[in-house]
């Protein structure tokens, strides 16, 4: 529970209360940040709707959770309630403005585009991809777009851009390039950009998805800060850690609230499967989190002892000896004389603190990144070290062997996504190892069925949600494994 001094839940707003706005504004409570009157959107003409009639009402001061299956509208929500897009049908009202509504006719909506503008001012959105919020290349300036854009003062605006950097701990990073971020760095930026806008209402899209343990800490106490000020936040996520602090929790399924009322009453609620999916991989964690031997350090990124000492005797798959690496242009290395060997059939976990370089190390086993001191074998292919082949032809030969040997699913997976259809994305690898078209789609089918996304087979990978995105990048690697 927030320290809100502005909301108090009702007692009544309780679960399996699906659809219906929050019964507290009938009891004399402040006004709404936001609230929505039977709104639905489709990205399709109305053939499917992403939000299906829904009402919703969030309240200053509140922290509100919206949980939800993959695909099931969460993101959407969280557009139409920062004012990105609007929806096809019903009423929205953003910060006590009428921003669009149905027409009189029943046909169409009226936006009102002047208050739609007013109410973005105020309202800060933090997107599941950072990458797409970034707009300079330097930290302190994207942090001060927002408050520019708002015609902030100058001296305001030199004290508000420090504060949030700070919150999010990128100070120290005021100067550097947010290009050159890892995620979860730049997810911590696009957070100091809202916070510098001094919003009344944060909109946050699974603002953790890239963060360390302590960057999600973090966010916490600054979301308990920001509604202990009065700013309503609603925060999407599929963690439970972060759904049990809020004031309420919402559950989406197929465009529509489930279930809504305390964390306590929604995360007991088994029989709706994102709250049991949720619950199982938070114990799935829990059970298979082993004390963090191999951890990459932020200040000086090296790997301890591999974690696999289990005795079995195959050749290793994947070998590292004193491997470094260091940026062009950085003043010190990324990766420094790591070493480590993972066989056959074992299962290596590299976590680490956001910055630490683990994108980097998986990069430079990929080949997409040439070390710049030590050894690197990676499926007996010598990628670097004294059995690097010299000549050019030959290294061109073992990295085309090393493509048909280790797939790799990016950060964001729509980096890699490209086809027309997802069926045709997922048969690209089998396609180009060889395999005939029968067993090309008997490979197709097999993955997409393990991953649950058979019905998104003939639909635009990028009209996909971030989730569904990221299990077709999977797909995509899954199908292209040795079938034995
Ligand atoms: N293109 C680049 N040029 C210079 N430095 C970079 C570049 N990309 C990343 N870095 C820096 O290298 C370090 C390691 O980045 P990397 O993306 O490997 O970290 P990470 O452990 O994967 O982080 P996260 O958990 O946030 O994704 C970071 O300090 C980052 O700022
Ligand atoms: N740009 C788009 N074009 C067409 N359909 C889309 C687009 N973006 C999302 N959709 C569809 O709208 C539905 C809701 O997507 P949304 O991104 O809101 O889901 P989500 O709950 O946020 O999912 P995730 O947890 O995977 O991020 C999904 O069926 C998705 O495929």
């Amino acid at each position: 529970m927030s320290q809100s001094q502005h909301f108090q839940p009702s007692p009544s707003s309780a679960a399996g209360q699906a659809n219906t706005a929050s019964p507290a504004d009938k009891a004399g409570k402040p006004a709404p940040s936001a609230r929505l009157a039977d709104i639905s959107f489709s990205y399709d003409g109305g053939q499917t709707w992403a939000l299906d009639q829904l009402c919703l009402t969030v309240y200053p001061g509140e922290h509100l959770c919206i949980l939800g299956a993959n695909g099931s509208g969460k993101s959407t929500l969280g557009r139409i309630l920062s004012g990105a897009v609007a929806p096809d049908r019903g009423q929205v009202e953003l910060l006590g403005q009428v921003v669009c509504s149905s027409k009189d006719s029943g046909q169409g909506q009226r936006v009102d585009v002047h208050a739609y503008r007013q109410a973005r001012q105020h309202i800060g959105m933090v997107f599941q991809n950072p990458e797409d919020q970034i707009v300079t290349t330097v930290v302190q300036d994207d942090v001060a777009f927002g408050p520019e854009n708002l015609g902030a003062p100058r001296q305001a605006m030199l004290a508000s851009v420090p504060a949030a950097l700070e919150q999010v701990g990128l100070l120290s990073h005021s100067d550097s390039d947010p290009t050159r971020m890892s995620g979860g760095q730049q997810q911590r930026l696009t957070l100091a950009g809202s916070l510098a806008m001094g919003p009344e209402m944060l909109v946050l899209d699974e603002p953790g998805a890239m963060l360390d343990a302590a960057g999600r800490q973090d966010i916490q106490a600054i979301l308990r800060r920001s509604t202990s000020q009065g700013t309503a936040v609603v925060h999407i996520t599929h963690l439970l850690e972060q759904a049990q602090q809020a004031d309420r929790v919402i559950v989406l399924d197929h465009g529509r609230i489930v279930a809504s009322g305390s964390p306590e009453q929604v995360l007991a609620r088994q029989d709706l499967p994102a709250i049991s999916q949720a619950h199982r991989q938070a114990s799935d964690w829990a059970q298979h989190s082993k004390p963090a031997a191999d951890l990459l350090d932020e200040s000086a990124a090296s790997l301890a002892a591999d974690s696999a000492q289990s005795g079995d005797h195959a050749a290793p798959i994947l070998k590292l000896a004193d491997l470094s690496y260091r940026f062009p242009d950085a003043s010190r290395e990324t990766l420094s004389q790591v070493s480590l060997e993972v066989r056959a059939g074992q299962t290596l976990a590299i976590i680490g603190r956001n910055g630490s370089g683990k994108s980097t190390l998986a990069k430079l086993i990929c080949a997409l990144a040439q070390p710049t001191s030590g050894s690197l074998q990676v499926a007996g292919i010598p990628l670097a070290g004294p059995d690097q082949p010299k000549a050019k032809r030959e290294r061109r030969r073992l990295l085309k062997l090393l493509r048909q040997r280790v797939g790799y699913v990016m950060q964001y997976p729509e980096h890699q996504l490209f086809a027309e259809t997802v069926a045709q994305d997922i048969a690209y690898g089998p396609n180009n190892l060889g395999y005939t078209p029968s067993q090309v789609q008997q490979r197709v089918d097999d993955a997409m069925d393990l991953l649950g996304i058979i019905d998104l087979a003939d639909r635009s990978p990028f009209d996909l949600s971030g989730g569904q995105q990221r299990l077709v990048a999977i797909a995509g690697v899954v199908a292209c494994t040795p079938s034995s």
